[in-house]
């Protein structure tokens, strides 16, 4: 497969896949980024921690607890033990859940060919350290070269071979701007690349791992507006004001705003926030029509990223001094018990600021006490 260009320079060669892949974590995105792979190719083993779903994906080619509906390529093979799964593995990647992202990396350290390249596919900030998942895998996985995978792309649809495209990310050393075709960032694109799967590359990993763990808190918003009875004015207005807030928390973390603008920021906020298939966008939704936490999604078990990183993101950006009000004002409902209604009119109040907000334009005119309560009221 050909890379055409990256960073704008045209490549000499093509660049080479991995051969061998680990996927660790077999829920709905690492079972749709096992096939993937390995419908484009790779040699894939993809660790599950549960023996039974295991033995299922190996005889019955779908996973039974995921994305069970859809048929997986019959070269995908699941593994028992991770060991099995990285046993002279070219890559990884490691697809949990962000609060599990250091444990399981601790897990692959133990096992991992020396120096192999690892792409995180969580998307979230460690709540306890506000550090970002690469950043947890680095500590986690020394002298190995660290990346993520991201982007605008719902498991089911990706693993039905709908028409998708993610970013692969890696920071860029000296010798990937001279060769950057050998980069791990374009062998993960090659690697995932099929007729359907389109990936691009990246050299900012953290510009792109902003977009993919403040999207879902914005998608909580979404979803909660959505729920309480507002329509597209209000969505609209949430999503571009929710890119002003990730390209501010890029920026503070050394990463570029205008990898907000790509898949991973823009096209996976614009998907989150458009559809109830996000469980982040669907919990928000249950929580505006006045659902209580407990019984949303039936009481089912489900992985919610931006409910517990609504407080990851908004602690990090206060320690950072960069305002993202959206993000705390779902951390303000799920977190500190603000009635919807009322987050949302103290959101909607707020001093006039200019946009973009680099003017740093105040203006004082706080709404007036009748037109915050009447919008709280509408909301409850
Ligand atoms: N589902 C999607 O459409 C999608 C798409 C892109 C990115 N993501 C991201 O991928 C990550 C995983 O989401 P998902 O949708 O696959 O979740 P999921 O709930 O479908 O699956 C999570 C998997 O992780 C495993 N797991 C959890 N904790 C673990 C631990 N401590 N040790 C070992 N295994 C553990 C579970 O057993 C399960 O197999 C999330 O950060 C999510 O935001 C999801
Ligand atoms: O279902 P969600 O809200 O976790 O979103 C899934 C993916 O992150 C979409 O890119």
């Amino acid at each position: 497969m050909k890379i055409q260009s990256v960073n704008g320079e045209p490549l000499p060669h093509d660049a080479k896949p991995f051969a061998r892949m680990a996927v660790i974590g077999a829920g709905s995105w690492g079972t749709a980024l096992a096939a993937t792979a390995a419908r484009s190719g790779a040699q894939v083993r993809l660790w599950g921690r549960s023996g039974d779903v295991v033995d299922a994906i190996n005889r019955d080619h779908r996973n039974p607890a995921y994305i069970s509906d859809v048929d997986l390529p019959e070269s995908l093979l699941a593994v028992r033990e991770m060991r099995d799964a990285l046993r002279d593995a070219d890559a990884a990647m490691i697809v949990v859940p962000s609060q599990s992202v250091r444990l399981v990396s601790r897990q692959v350290a133990a096992h991992a060919p020396a120096g192999i390249p690892i792409a995180l596919c969580a998307k979230g900030i460690e709540g306890e350290t506000g550090l970002l998942m690469t950043q947890v895998a680095e500590e986690e996985l020394p002298g190995h070269p660290v990346g993520v995978v991201s982007g605008p792309t719902f498991a089911r649809e990706t693993a039905l071979n709908h028409p998708t495209a993610a970013v692969a990310a890696f920071p860029f050393a000296y010798r990937d701007r001279l060769h950057p075709e050998d980069s791990a960032a374009a062998r993960f694109a090659v690697t995932l690349t099929t007729e359907s799967f389109r990936a691009y590359v990246s050299d900012d990993p953290i510009g792109v791992e902003v977009g993919g763990a403040v999207k879902n808190v914005i998608a909580i918003a979404c979803g909660m507006m959505t729920g309480a009875g507002f329509a597209e004015n209000t969505r609209a207005a949430l999503i571009t004001r929710g890119v002003d807030e990730m390209k501010a928390l890029a920026e503070a973390l050394g990463g570029r705003r205008e990898t907000v603008t790509g898949l991973s920021g823009v096209g996976d906020l614009t998907l989150t926030c458009s559809s109830p298939t996000s469980r982040n966008m669907s919990l928000g939704q249950q929580l505006g029509q006045g659902t209580p936490r407990s019984d949303c999604f039936d009481g089912a078990p489900v992985v919610v990223e931006g409910e517990k990183n609504a407080k990851s993101v908004t602690d990090l950006a206060r320690r950072l001094n960069v305002p993202i009000p959206i993000c705390d004002t779902v951390r303000a409902i799920l977190h500190d018990g603000t009635p919807i209604g009322d987050a949302f009119a103290a959101l909607w109040a707020r001093p006039i600021e200019s946009e973009p907000r680099a003017m740093a334009l105040s203006l004082t005119h706080p709404a007036d006490d009748t037109a915050v309560q009447t919008l709280a009221e509408r909301m409850s």
